[in-house]
């Protein structure tokens, strides 16, 4: 049985995709909620996806313990007070599926995997693909990680289905970073595009935010090209192009100085998160810093955008 923690918009999401082929359980923390979910077929997050007869929805962990795969699909800077307060479970594999970098300890959520659940392999779970999207069965290709060659091709089977096409790799760093960063970028394309500046300042958002991306996951020992592939350049691509992207959503809205959504926005912690683990491993990321500065209140996009143009030129 597959376990989802998280039944927000991805954890709803996931278990319609893997519901359709076999049995689920979906936890939320809300009893209330979950029982509706569990009698209405849906949840708050995602109202417009119908769950599959073969998903339990339920608030009680204890309905967790038989899980053999366990997927974390939390907001990052809750996954390690989340797994604290519920009590140990015992899953063989622990999937995280949030992207982000925990503010304080800047870890991944594989490190907070390890630390809370230290009997499971831990892997994780990223790329383009909006809930939306997996929970309607379209097409979605993601990067599946870990370390264990084999835990790794039995969670990629066990995991995919004929519309979500898993591709797996080792590099757990470089498929995390991925994840966490491509969301920073997100919100400064957002804020070039809600400032009225092209889309040509968004393309060089993109590229110059893959470059610094590749440069810190490259020093934490990533490999550079795991950061070409889906959870990297391929999130991106979707992220920084859609305002259903609500990392995006959040910049455009701050671009146009608007109050921003009220939503689940990785990107604003993780800027802050990044920067803090590039300083300690003495890498540049001017984008990340801008993000950071800006979600902050502490510059406007237009300082933002003086501070990004006046750095001094350099090679590519
Ligand atoms: N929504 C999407 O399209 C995608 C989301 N993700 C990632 O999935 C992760 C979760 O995001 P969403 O599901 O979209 O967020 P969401 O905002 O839709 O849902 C978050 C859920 O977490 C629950 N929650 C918050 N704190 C909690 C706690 N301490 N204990 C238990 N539950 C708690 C909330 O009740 C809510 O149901 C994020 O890291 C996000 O980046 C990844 C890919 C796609
Ligand atoms: O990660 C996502 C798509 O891959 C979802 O993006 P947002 O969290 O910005 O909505």
């Amino acid at each position: 049985m597959i376990g989802i923690l998280g039944a927000g918009a991805f954890g709803t999401g996931l278990a319609c995709a893997w519901g359709r082929q076999g049995p689920v359980t979906l936890w939320g923390r809300d009893t209330a909620a979950m029982e509706t979910a569990q009698r209405d077929r849906s949840t708050p997050r995602l109202p417009a996806a119908t769950l599959p007869d073969a998903v339990r929805a339920t608030a009680d962990p204890a309905d967790l313990a038989e899980a053999e795969i366990l997927i974390l699909a939390l907001p990052m800077q809750r996954l390690d007070a989340a797994l604290a307060e519920m009590g140990q479970f015992h899953p063989r594999h622990a999937v995280a599926a949030c992207k982000g970098l925990e503010l304080g300890s800047l870890r991944g959520p594989t490190a907070i995997l390890r630390d809370r659940l230290p009997g499971a392999i831990p892997a994780i779970l990223s790329g383009p693909s909006f809930a939306a999207d997996i929970a309607a069965g379209l097409p979605t290709a993601l990067s599946l990680a870990c370390a264990d060659e084999a835990a790794c091709i039995a969670l990629q089977t066990a995991l995919s289905t004929p519309t979500l096409r898993l591709y797996r790799t080792p590099d757990v760093t470089g498929v995390e970073l991925g994840g966490a960063l491509k969301n920073v970028v997100a919100i400064a394309c957002g804020a070039a595009i809600g400032a009225g500046l092209g889309d040509s300042a968004r393309a060089a958002l993109m590229t110059r935010g893959m470059a610094e991306m590749t440069r810190l996951a490259a020093a934490l020992g990533a490999a550079p090209q795991t950061l070409s592939g889906l959870s990297g350049l391929g999130d991106l691509a979707l992220t920084c192009a859609s305002p259903q992207s609500r990392n995006f959503a959040l910049g455009l809205a701050l671009g146009r100085g608007e109050p921003p959504p009220d939503a689940t926005t990785e990107g604003a912690a993780t800027a802050r998160a990044a920067l803090d683990l590039a300083a300690r491993h003495d890498v540049e990321m001017p984008i990340a810093a801008a993000v950071a500065a800006l979600v902050a209140g502490e510059a406007s996009v237009k300082d933002a955008i003086d501070a990004l143009l006046s750095r001094d030129l350099t090679t590519e």
